[in-house]
């Protein structure tokens, strides 16, 4: 296509950069050097990189049927080939009309027990540690994270904060755990080579295996239990049940938090593809655990990162976290509970959630694929079919252009008098289009709950341990915090 861009090493591209510096900040640099379309390569794949805000809307809403498909690795496993992330083109626009209806609001109303309950044990484990002490920020919000994403999406309880060797955990920590440096490592060799040297970056097959068959064992009792239906509220139990007629609520209203880019237009096209999305409204069994699967992967660390950033903020900017804590007393009732749409109405939780979201995206970047031949805008270019495509968030969060002074924590930006400031496209934590995230709901009902209840009893305090910048890993794809302490004292 003949497109600028950083000049690629023979063989491996550009990705050897990616070794060498987190990929966000590359992609501010190749940004401001390339503008807002670019090219760059992974290996020998060549991909388009759009930072423009008209044509992201193309790509992802206005024709996302001819991106329907997201960029994936081969993969054989069905944990993966059949979830909503990895399943391509017909085959995803019916798991995904399939299961919307199980993040409808009412479905996350029933689910806020379970994630109550996951709070008490966070709250338990907070108490037992001592006030003022320094705080592993990463590990205290991913042993919550864990224990809700656990219970929401497989019924189970991890009981990640007292219980570290317990067969849930060790299962996902080999999982989780992937080492980035090995696993590019074995991507960027050639395949003879890796064979050679015996390189692996697989996570052994026991670890899946445990999540197939805890998922299969938990759809099995369901289905013989004629009131399942009534005594559980999790994404297994709401997926069995799924009907073609499920919750209508399931797409976003206009109103609905963190909807910037959502314009009737968007939503008729969202409702549209929902509607004719699926012929066959039920799942098989395995692709039921797929989904629970996949739920668990992608709700796992995006949740407990956007927690983890959030505190070291809160921590960082005292005046902030006051105000804060003053709506947060202002909401809650005498026992220090709130419900569901108390939580939701609190203004300047949202807008402090959506400023942690605008300054660390969890996910630094969106990929999609061209399915056909496409002639993008009016920029001359023509993509061939099988194009990749990257949207690289991080960076358009960072551009002084949509957000004045992007390395200030201001979550004034997000407040109802100025989010109309708000370019639509410029704001994409949980993507844009009818592949966006769908987990967006109770990602922020999970985190918001988090931070009444942790503000209430403590204060979080800049303390000597605590790394200003913060130090993010090396990633590819996701912005992964290095070791980020604070301190809590009681309040
Ligand atoms: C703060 C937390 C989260 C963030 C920042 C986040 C972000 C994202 C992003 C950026 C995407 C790609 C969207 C696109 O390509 O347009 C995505 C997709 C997805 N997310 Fe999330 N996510 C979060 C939490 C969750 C949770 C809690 C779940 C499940 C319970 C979840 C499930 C998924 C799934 C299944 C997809 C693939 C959707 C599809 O391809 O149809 N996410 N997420």
């Amino acid at each position: 296509m003949g497109l600028k861009g950083p000049k690629p090493v023979p063989f491996l591209g550009n990705s050897i950069y990616w070794l060498l510096k987190p990929r966000c900040f590359l992609d501010i640099e190749w940004g401001r050097k390339y503008g807002q379309i670019y090219g760059i390569y992974d290996s020998n794949q060549p991909i388009l990189v759009v930072t423009k805000p008209e044509l992201i809307k193309k790509i992802v809403v206005k024709d996302y049927h001819v991106f329907i498909d997201r960029r994936m690795r081969p993969t054989n496993h069905f944990l993966y080939r059949e979830s909503l992330s990895h399943a391509r083109g017909d085959n995803w626009r019916r798991i995904r009309s399939i299961a919307s209806p199980t993040f409808s609001s009412a479905k996350i109303r029933k689910m806020y027990p379970i994630v109550r309950q996951c709070l008490r044990a966070l709250m338990t484990h907070v108490v037992d540690m001592e006030c003022g002490d320094c705080v592993d920020l990463k590990k205290m919000c991913g042993n919550y994270t864990m224990d809700v994403i656990a219970a929401v999406a497989f019924g189970t309880d991890a009981n990640a904060h007292n219980d570290h060797s317990s067969a849930f955990v060790t299962s996902a920590r080999q999982i989780l755990d992937v080492d980035f440096v090995r696993t590019i490592i074995v991507l960027l060799l050639p395949k003879f080579v890796v064979k050679a040297i015996g390189l692996k970056s697989r996570v052994p097959e026991t670890a899946h295996q445990f999540f197939v068959d805890i998922g299969r064992r938990l759809i099995n009792e369901r289905k013989s239990d004629p009131d399942s239906h009534r005594k559980y509220n999790d994404f297994i139990q709401f997926l069995v049940d799924a009907r073609p007629d499920g919750d209508r609520d399931a797409t976003p209203a206009a109103a609905d938090v963190n909807a910037f880019n959502e314009s009737e237009e968007e939503l008729a096209i969202r409702r549209q593809m929902l509607t004719t999305g699926a012929k066959k409204h039920t799942l098989t069994d395995d692709q039921i655990v797929a989904q629970a699967w996949i739920f668990f992967l992608a709700g796992y660390d995006t949740t407990s990162t956007t927690l983890t950033y959030c505190c070291y903020e809160l921590a960082l900017n005292p005046d902030i976290q006051q105000r804060l804590y003053n709506e947060v007393m202002a909401s809650v009732d005498s026992e220090g509970e709130i419900g569901y749409d108390e939580l939701m109405a609190m203004s300047y939780l949202d807008a402090v959630l959506s400023e942690t979201l605008r300054k660390y995206p969890a996910a630094i970047k969106l990929e999609r694929r061209s399915v056909a031949e496409y002639v993008l805008g009016d920029t001359g270019i023509t993509l061939p079919a099988g194009q990749e495509i990257e949207i690289t968030t991080y960076a358009i969060h960072h551009n002084p252009e949509y957000y004045p002074d992007p390395e200030k924590f201001d979550p004034e930006r997000f407040m109802p008098e100025n989010k109309h400031n708000i370019q639509p496209y410029t704001y994409l934590p949980f993507g844009a289009g009818p592949r966006n995230c769908i987990g967006m709901r109770v990602a922020l009902m999970e985190a918001k709950l988090c931070v009444v209840h942790l503000i209430q009893k403590y204060m979080f305090l800049r303390i000597p341990k605590t790394s200003v910048p913060i130090k993010f890993q090396i990633s590819m794809t996701t912005l992964s915090p290095g070791d980020v302490h604070i301190g809590f004292t009681k309040r």
